[in-house]
């Protein structure tokens, strides 16, 4: 369906026609191959067409899927329990300033992973770059089954993945440069700004953390109990009408029933149309600066993939102004 031309308004973009898109094809925040593949089938199945074709969006995009083969390094032994820290810490370093550079300049930020850890990319990157340009903490929305923000000795797996929320708050902190030590202030989302919807699988160590810091989390209990009409009306006024978001979804928010093909699936998860929602609503703040993609792991469920695929392509168009009508 052909949709009207759309004025695309926001408060914090200078070009909020203009969308930069990374493509990050990094699977060692876990340890299941196959999800760095899901950036170039989002790209196939027409992602990138419909945003330009159907929602007028300039797409900035180097054609390229970015693997970092160079940056990983040969040599990565475990530290403080975190498998292949420099590997991760390499790449986030990297992607942080491809995403920096399409936020300096006020354009929005789509990165498709990817697994989880590639956060601490995107998210630094945005953070940094709206500090300079707007001079604002930026709010960080994380739809997901899972906290992520485990700290390295509490983490029982040690995949990176589950932790990039305690990198990006300097809850889990560490001085060495190759392994996230090159995070610095101006990349740092503060404990306040952050929000959590679509929890149900959250480790014991990360429940006391979000407690501690008293750090807003909706799970899959409070959308039963209050509809997620409230709940993301909830959500959005921890953030308040003044602050820049950076939504960072993980497919596995969804049930399994509608994106099966992910590491790491919990059932009880939303709808597609509730994670449509959450996305259509956090658009229309007009304060949506960036948003992840993560967690599409095409080669698990083979029977799954291709709606796994489409629902990820479905919950970025949300975010990006697609409508229903
Ligand atoms: N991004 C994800 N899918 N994370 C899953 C994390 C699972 C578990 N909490 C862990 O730390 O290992
Ligand atoms: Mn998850
Ligand atoms: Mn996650």
């Amino acid at each position: 369906m052909t949709q009207p031309p759309r004025t695309i308004t926001s408060r914090f973009l200078s070009h909020p026609n203009q969308l930069g898109v990374v493509a990050v094809g990094f699977n060692g925040g876990q340890m299941k191959k196959g999800v760095e593949a899901a950036p170039m089938a989002l790209i196939e199945s027409g992602l990138l067409v419909d945003l330009k074709e159907d929602l007028d969006y300039e797409v900035h995009h180097d054609n390229t899927v970015h693997y970092y083969e160079k940056d990983i390094p040969a040599e990565d032994p475990d530290h403080r329990g975190m498998k292949k820290p420099r590997a991760v810490s390499a790449v986030t370093e990297r992607l942080s300033s491809q995403v920096y550079n399409y936020a300096k300049d006020g354009k929005f930020v789509l990165t498709l992973g990817g697994d989880h850890s590639i956060a601490i990319g995107s998210v630094s990157g945005t953070a940094k770059a709206i500090r300079e340009r707007l001079g604002r903490e930026m709010a960080v929305i994380w739809v997901d089954a899972h906290a992520d923000i485990n700290l390295p000795e509490l983490s029982p797996s040690g995949n990176i993945h589950g932790m990039p929320m305690a990198f990006l708050t300097r809850l889990a902190r560490e001085d060495k440069r190759d392994i996230f030590g090159w995070l610095q202030d101006e990349h740092i989302v503060s404990t306040r700004k952050l929000v959590y919807i679509g929890l149900r699988d959250v480790d014991r160590g990360e429940k006391k953390i979000l407690r501690d810091n008293n750090i807003k989390a909706f799970s899959m209990h409070d959308i039963d109990r209050h509809g997620i009409g409230r709940v993301v009306e909830m959500a959005l006024a921890h953030i308040g009408n003044d602050t820049p978001i950076h939504l960072s979804f993980d497919v596995d928010a969804l049930d399994p029933q509608w994106a099966p093909s992910t590491g790491t699936p919990v059932r009880g998860g939303l709808t597609l149309r509730e994670g449509d929602f959450i996305c259509e609503c956090v658009h229309e703040t007009g304060n949506l600066v960036a948003m992840d993609l993560v967690e599409v792991n095409p080669s698990l469920e083979s029977v799954g993939a291709a709606e796994t695929i489409r629902a990820g392509c479905s919950l970025v168009r949300s975010a990006l102004g697609d409508t229903l009508l």
